[in-house]
């Protein structure tokens, strides 16, 4: 049995149309989606910002329904058996949100095993062990509000354990975060999946992130899964290609060549993507003409950026 079977699910949502017109519209955020998850694996959602990765793991947690298709988590049903999957699954998403700031580490870790019916002995070693897991032992008495943004998502994460679970959702886990602050949180994420055997699935932007976690990655746009592989099945598709990166100034936005723009630092722009060797001096001599400054040309190493770009022309920060 796989751990999450999702087949050709789609979901729409309402658009609300102001007034006279009175009628709704249609968004279709997920366009027929089908993926599965093997126990114990760590299975990553990529993508840029309004992807449909959070509409994905709010079905799958079963805190909304998909208009069509079928999911199954541990084998049940995501409409008819929620409940069975309740038990069984836990998800970190705006993690820090969802605490009592008001209490300390340790009442808001014993306030939710409450909710689970953890048997209060089996709740005291299993709070105890996730807050050494999560590096919060020694803070364990401090008020939550106390903490810093890190903390709070250490602690979210400890709490979304508490019930033991066999699937773990983390949407975004390290958003937001500082840099010391995010190797934990990803550290973390490994030992869950390697030690404590956990089967997960996170959503993440971040396309290093994915790339260091991750045994499988499902690249979604627009709704729809558009490449799904291994890291290393996944670059395999710009291992042939020359990676271009550009810097230029006064950019008017126009290449022929389908680089992607990856970054904005003030009047300077990063393009960045697969080029014919060949290319790259007309490429050059195009900005030129367009009145941009050529700050330098690179070739770098391929990343899972570059796929992305190359299947859509776009960057995953666009
Ligand atoms: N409740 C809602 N009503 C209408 N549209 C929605 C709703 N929730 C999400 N959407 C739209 O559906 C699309 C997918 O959103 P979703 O939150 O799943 O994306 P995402 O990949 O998680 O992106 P982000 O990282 O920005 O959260 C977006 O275009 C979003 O605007």
């Amino acid at each position: 049995m796989k751990a999450i079977e999702v087949k050709n699910l789609r979901k729409l949502y309402p658009k609300k149309i102001p007034l006279p017109f009175r009628k709704i519209e249609w968004f279709e955020a997920l366009k027929g989606i089908t993926f599965n998850v093997k126990k114990g694996e760590l299975f990553g959602l990529l993508g840029p910002n309004g992807a449909g990765k959070t509409t994905t793991i709010k079905i799958l947690t079963t805190l909304l329904e998909p208009t069509s298709g079928e999911a199954r988590v541990l084998g049940f049903d995501i409409v008819k058996e929620a409940r069975e999957i309740r038990k069984r699954i836990n998800l970190v998403a705006e993690g820090e949100r969802t605490l009592y700031w008001r209490l300390t580490a340790y009442e808001n870790l014993r306030y939710f095993a409450s909710i689970y019916y953890v048997p209060k002995k089996v709740a005291e070693e299993r709070i105890r062990n996730l807050l050494h897991m999560v590096g919060l032992w020694d803070r364990k008495d401090d008020l939550v509000m106390n903490y810093s943004r890190g903390m709070k998502q250490r602690l979210a994460i400890a709490k979304a354990l508490i019930n033991d679970p066999e699937v773990l959702f983390l949407d975004e886990p390290t958003l937001g975060l500082d840099v010391q602050s995010a190797i934990f949180v990803r550290e973390l994420i490994k030992k869950l999946v390697e030690e404590e055997k956990k089967t997960v699935l996170l959503t993440t932007h971040y396309m290093h992130e994915a790339e260091e976690l991750c045994d499988r990655i499902a690249i979604i746009d627009h709704g729809r899964i558009i490449a799904l592989d291994t890291p290393e099945g996944l670059k395999k598709l710009v291992r042939k290609d020359t990676i271009v990166e550009v810097r230029v100034k006064n950019y008017n936005g126009e290449n022929p060549f389908g680089l992607a723009k990856i970054k904005e630092e003030g009047e300077k722009v990063v393009l960045r993507g697969p080029l014919d060797e060949e290319d790259i001096p007309k490429l050059v001599e195009f900005l030129v003409k367009n009145n941009a400054k050529v700050l330098s040309v690179e070739v770098k190493e391929p990343t899972l950026e570059d796929v992305f770009i190359k299947l859509t022309g776009r960057g995953l920060r666009d």
